[in-house]
């Protein structure tokens, strides 16, 4: 529960994560770090079109709605036309070169991908409310993977990008008359195609995990936290070669910590209490089964 609010909780935030393969959205009681979960789920984006008849038809209206996306204009249309029954504008998060105590080290910093950013502006959230002051490194995986690289002070020093899964497989499958194989497991050792395909992906990704944290090592002197998100991060957690933490809602974590430096002012004013603050708070507000189908 909120506590220090008046009696109604107009101050509703809707965040939206979409991505180059899903939409997944929750709705929040408050626009800040910790605030409640009221709803949240998950949709293909080829299903975006039910959304508002949908999963969406019985939600409270949101006073506020702030997203991050990184498919194209067509898709965020249709996200736009799937808003329009509420009068909240949508807002999408452009990278800044400095936000919520993270220093963006891009060459042009808007062109970052926005969930890049906000899951980054989500793990200094996280290490702040802990008191570590540590370097970080944060790996998304879902349609592509990311991993990139943050000094102990918030400040990006660069990241990379590679295929997900799915992609990898695709490329090869494409790209070769033999590797039309069903998805095999991962073994040290593969000596049958399927095997050899699954277990190549999914060391490429933490093969390149593990070079990114020992770059960042060699940088900062320091040992970095690893914090690991994104769809498909599950799939990679018994493969990882250095220490880590899967969190389910990285990018949620970023989007309520942005909300509140931007809706906090007014949301305390329409709840009458002290104005929310967008210094840490306990991350007690991720949608727990952002990994799970639909
Ligand atoms: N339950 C699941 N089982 C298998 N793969 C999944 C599952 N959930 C997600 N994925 C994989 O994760 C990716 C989608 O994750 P997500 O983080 O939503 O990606 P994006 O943000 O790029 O849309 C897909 O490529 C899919 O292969
Ligand atoms: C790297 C990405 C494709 C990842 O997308 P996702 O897997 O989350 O769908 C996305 O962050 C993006 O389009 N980035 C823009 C280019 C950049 O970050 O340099
Ligand atoms: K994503």
């Amino acid at each position: 529960m909120t506590a220090g609010c008046g009696p109604a909780e107009p101050s509703t935030l809707l965040a939206l994560d979409v991505g180059n393969t899903r939409l997944k959205w929750a709705l929040y009681d408050a626009p800040r770090p910790g605030a409640r979960l009221l709803a949240h789920g998950v949709q293909f984006l080829e299903n975006i079109e039910a959304l508002a008849e949908g999963d969406w038809r019985q939600l409270r209206p949101p006073r506020w709605v702030l997203g991050s996306i990184v498919a194209g204009a067509g898709v965020r249309h249709r996200v736009e036309e799937q808003l329009e029954q509420w009068d909240a504008q949508p807002q999408w998060v452009v990278p800044r070169a400095e936000e919520a105590g993270v220093v963006n080290g891009y060459d042009h910093p808007a062109r970052l991908g926005s969930d890049r950013w906000v899951a980054m502006i989500g793990a200094r959230q996280r290490l702040l409310a802990r008191g570590q002051h540590r370097p970080c490194i944060v790996v998304m995986v879902g349609t592509a993977v990311t991993v990139e690289a943050l000094d102990a002070s918030g400040r990006f020093l660069g990241g990379i990008i590679l295929p997900g899964h799915g992609i990898m497989l695709r490329a090869l499958e494409s790209g070769t008359a033999g590797l039309h194989v069903p998805t095999g497991d991962v073994r040290p050792f593969p000596t049958n195609t399927s095997d050899a395909l699954t277990s190549g992906g999914t060391f490429a990704i933490a093969g390149a995990v593990q070079r990114m944290w020992d770059n960042l090592r060699v940088h900062t002197g320091q040992v970095p936290v690893c914090l690991m998100t994104g769809g498909a991060g599950w799939k990679m957690a018994p493969y990882l070669t250095v220490p880590f933490e899967l969190v389910e809602g990285l990018i949620f974590d970023g989007l309520l910590t942005i909300a509140a430096s931007r809706f906090g002012q007014a949301a305390a004013r329409l709840n009458g209490a002290a104005p929310a603050s967008a210094a840490p708070a306990a991350p007690r507000s991720s949608p727990p089964a952002q990994s799970a189908h639909r």
